[in-house]
């Protein structure tokens, strides 16, 4: 039990739903976004790499699906700052019995909601306002070589996106669709 956070869990094993639980008070409030000691059993031996920030701008776009093959496959922890997300996780772990499910939580400043993915997940989410803000605590340093992607509509995934997909970037557009040689990767 954290006085910081509620840690849940998903249908998805290993993915944790996170609850900020702010200190209010007449100036507004204060929020952990990350704790060692809290998070201890679903970081273990990991640490910290580095933290990211993005904005978002427009309303529908979608980044994603992306993740990082070992030996940099990555944990990272998910909360949207400003504005509101459609955050998706997708299990690709190889043997996994949720193979290829997904799982979303709307994530936003007011509901102090962030997902916790760990390694041989994809991750993506759409933007439900415009100007949305996400922080990313990462586990691993950025390796291109080692990015991969799943297009965000895989109809073999078929993520129930709430509004059309847009934005997408140049790299995101190219991921490939999924084919039966895909059994996931090593998590
Ligand atoms: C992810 C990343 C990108 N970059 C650079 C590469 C490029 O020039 C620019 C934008 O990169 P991308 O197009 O990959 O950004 P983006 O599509 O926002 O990538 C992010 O998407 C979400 C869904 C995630 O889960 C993140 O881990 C990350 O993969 O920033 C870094 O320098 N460091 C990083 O860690």
């Amino acid at each position: 039990m954290s006085e910081r956070f509620d840690i849940d869990e998903t249908p998805l094993s290993g993915l944790m739903l996170i609850r900020r639980k702010q200190r209010r008070d007449e100036r507004g409030y204060l929020e952990r976004i990350y704790d060692a000691h809290d998070f201890r059993e679903q970081i273990g031996q990991r640490t910290i790499v580095q933290i990211n920030r993005t904005l978002t701008q427009e309303r529908g776009t979608v980044r994603g699906m992306h993740f990082q093959l070992s030996p940099y496959a990555e944990l990272k922890l998910v909360s949207c700052l400003r504005g509101s997300v459609f955050d998706v996780a997708v299990d690709v772990r190889q043997g996994s019995p949720t193979f290829l499910h997904w799982y979303a939580a709307t994530l936003s400043a007011e509901n102090g909601l962030a997902l916790l993915i760990p390694e041989g997940f994809a991750h993506g989410f759409q933007t439900l306002v415009e100007n949305c803000e996400m922080l990313y605590v990462h586990t691993e340093t950025y390796e291109p070589s080692h990015e991969r992607g799943l297009h965000p509509e895989d109809p073999r995934i078929g993520i129930n996106w709430p509004q059309p997909v847009t934005g997408l970037s140049p790299r995101d557009l190219a991921h490939p669709k999924l084919t039966d040689a895909f059994d996931g990767v090593k998590a």
